[in-house]
């Protein structure tokens, strides 16, 4: 029965386990700490000893960051067997120090999974599912669940689900983990096998984002050889980063990395361009092309004269052919491939010569020598002493023809570098890249004139938009090879809005395609031209990926859902709409005209802010209009997002700024304004002009 005596009494009980557990995480972190003063306090005198003194500090650097995260809410919940034996899981698994009993589960360890995925439908041996509630160290509040049909005793706190109160919480601006309130469907994810792709498709607020991150941190706690190769997770945006930034560190994962497009190519964006220049540049059809144009710049067919000495060296088509394709046996990329196939050449010439001298020799020695009385050794030698060999044995005649020494020269030689050059040009990515984009804007390969001109770059690394940069990474991979920073297992956010191209460069990096890739394509923005995973796909694993998808969401009420539904209904009639678990205020329109709006827009987020001071307010508007809204609303706390910004964003009031011209603003108007609707987790207000 629930007295105020029995949670009390709960409360107590728990309190007393959960202090034995802070107090074993004290005394590892003050473990760890020691060990760290004192290997920064070793003197060592090998390049070997210190390496290995650097690596043991990093280690317990990462440790106690680890305990560190484990601080906040160390323990949240508690499993109870039928048969009578209980766990408590945790952020981090704890063990006794004297007789190595339990005292807490990793909540990523197999022993966790009832946690999660038990229901009263299939209790998994499961009597009692508990969920601790602590403020700072001390236990506050616990609520349980019977699974097992048993009937509650004394003991059991039956009370309202931690989720409903999970997803009522003021929003904070960075979102949160869920580690306590993973519900059965995510966490099925969360655990699936690592290898292979893994996508999970699901509505706005159904948790993709939640599931992407605990996935990054299951996958580093499970799978250990994936995790020292790397995971990274890809967003769509810094903005968005910095929004799920939070999440993995408070999961005591500090090791993934966390890119966009500009991290990954070292470089930002610093131009804009039309989105439909942008989705031809992030059509695939780029990377054929770019190849291409590469391929041009590598000899196919023809002839390569080197100047050595006085004389003209010609090496045939064939055998310029065949070193350009045992070039690329030996290195990818074109420059690096040049370096090989400039080897080739050099063994080419050594031969020639070589056989040239010989030749020399006998056929002189023959017929002139004696004739002229010339010493014709010094004529034969000639193109040698040219490579600066005079006075060498080896240059002295043909039967001491050195070929290690005429390589090396020849190696040297700036003359051939120039000749091969000239069918083989050392090439820089940055100025490929802008050639290229030259030459087919020129032959019409942009659909507009405004796209066919590029501005001219006020430095070489200037003036480039987000489709060139990936562009440039392509340009890069064939130009100096692949990356070298290739990671385990990639999460990837947002999946919806990669180009093609973009997948390309993401797949550049994982070749051992260990993904996992979230998205909806309802809420696909303009960049890009893929319709469907199965397209984004197919160019790399073919149909080989697992599907998931996610049905109910966690962030909307169902009165927001209910505005959201027929935009749903006209974007991708073919979807099921997520299903809300919370009800809240409807929804209301406001009709103000275009001079008022900036005014009414700041009252109104006044008021809110004053009734909802710890909540979060966002005011959305189709992309031209934010600029003014951002100065109107200066100091009001509200953050003013453009629609092509706010994928994945969320906050407790949403005022959405102009519907209709959100709507015509771009190709993709409609799910922009089904994506700026759905960033509501308990208040939404349309601003729309009067009507007429
Ligand atoms: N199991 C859970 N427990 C607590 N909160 C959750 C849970 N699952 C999701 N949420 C919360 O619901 C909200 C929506 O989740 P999330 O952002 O991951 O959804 P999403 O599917 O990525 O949405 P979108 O497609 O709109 O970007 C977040 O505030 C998240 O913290």
């Amino acid at each position: 029965m629930r007295t105020d005596g029995n949670v009390a009494r709960q409360v107590a009980l728990e309190r007393g386990a959960v202090d034995l557990m802070y107090q074993r995480l004290d005394e590892l972190a003050a473990q760890a700490h020691a060990a760290r003063r004192k290997a920064l306090a070793t003197e060592t005198e090998s390049a070997e000893d210190l390496y290995a003194r650097d690596v043991e500090i990093a280690r317990l650097t990462r440790a106690i960051a680890e305990l560190r995260a484990g601080e906040r809410a160390l323990c949240f919940g508690r499993v109870d067997a039928s048969g009578g034996d209980s766990v408590y899981i945790g952020r981090k698994g704890l063990r006794g120090e004297e007789d190595g009993a339990v005292l807490l589960v990793d909540w990523r360890a197999e022993a966790a999974r009832p946690f999660y995925t038990a229901t009263a439908a299939s209790p998994m041996g499961v009597r009692r599912r508990r969920h601790l509630r602590l403020d700072d160290r001390r236990v506050v509040a616990v609520t349980d669940e019977i699974l097992d049909g048993s009937t509650p005793t004394d003991a059991d706190v039956i009370g309202d689900g931690p989720l409903l109160e999970a997803l009522g919480q003021a929003r904070t601006g960075r979102m949160r983990e869920a580690v306590a309130t993973l519900q059965a469907e995510q966490d099925t994810i969360v655990r699936s096998p690592h290898q292979g792709v893994t996508v999970v498709q699901g509505g706005p607020g159904t948790g993709k984002t939640i599931v992407a991150l605990h996935r990054a941190a299951y996958v580093l706690y499970a799978h250990p050889r994936v995790a020292k190769q790397g995971v990274l997770l890809f967003g769509p945006n810094r903005r968005f980063l910095d929004y799920i930034c939070d999440v993995l560190p408070s999961l005591g994962e500090n090791d993934a990395q966390l890119a966009t497009v500009a991290d990954l190519v070292g470089l930002a964006p610093d131009a804009g361009e039309p989105d439909a220049a942008a989705r031809t540049k992030g059509r695939a059809e780029m990377a054929a092309a770019l190849a291409g144009w590469v391929r041009e710049r590598q000899p196919h067919g023809v002839p390569l004269a080197v100047r050595i000495g006085l004389d003209t060296v010609t090496l045939r088509p064939e055998t310029v052919d065949r070193a350009r394709r045992e070039a690329f046996q030996g290195a990818t990329g074109h420059n690096r491939a040049r370096g090989v196939f400039k080897e080739s050449v050099v063994d080419e010439l050594v031969e020639l010569l070589e056989k040239q001298t010989e030749q020399s020799l006998e056929d002189i020695d023959a017929d002139v020598a004696s004739v002229l009385g010339i010493d014709l050794d010094k004529a034969v030698a000639h193109d040698l002493r040219a490579l600066g060999l005079d006075g060498s044995p080896a240059a002295a005649g043909a039967p001491g023809f050195d070929p290690d020494r005429v390589r090396a020269a020849l190696l040297d030689d700036a003359a051939l570098d120039a000749a091969i050059e000239t069918v083989w040009p050392r090439l820089h990515a940055t100025d490929a890249l802008r050639q290229f984009l030259a030459e087919r804007a020129a032959a019409g390969g942009f659909p507009t004139a405004e796209e066919a001109a590029p501005p001219a770059p006020r430095s070489r690394e200037s003036g480039l938009t987000r489709a060139d940069l990936v562009l440039l990474d392509e340009a890069r991979s064939l130009i100096d090879g692949p990356p070298e920073a290739v990671f385990g297992h990639i999460v990837v956010d947002e999946g919806q809005e990669l180009t093609e191209m973009e997948w390309r460069m993401i797949m550049r990096r994982c070749p051992s395609r260990s993904m996992t890739v979230v998205g909806d394509f309802a809420q696909a923005g303009s960049a890009t031209t893929i319709p469907s995973w199965s397209a984004a796909l197919a160019p790399f694993v073919g149909t080989r990926f697992t599907r998931h998808t996610l049905t109910v969401n966690y962030r909307s009420t169902a009165e927001i859902l209910a505005v959201a539904s027929p935009l749903l209904e006209r974007i991708a009639p073919d979807q099921d709409p997520s299903r809300s678990i919370r009800h809240g205020d409807p929804p209301r329109t406001f009709e103000v005209a275009d001079a008022e709006l900036p005014d009414a827009v700041r009252r109104h987020v006044l008021e809110l802010a004053a009734q909802f001071p710890d909540e979060l307010i966002g005011v959305v508007g189709a992309d031209g209009r934010t600029a003014a809204l951002a100065a109107a609303l200066e100091g009001t706390g509200a953050s003013v997002v453009p629609a092509r910004e706010v994928r994945g964003l969320e906050f407790d009031t949403v005022l959405v700024i102009d519907p209709p011209a959100m709507e015509t603003g771009r190709a993709t108007g409609t799910r922009d304004l089904y994506v700026a609707v759905t960033r509501a987790n308990k208040r939404l207000f349309l601003y729309r002009p009067p009507a007429g």
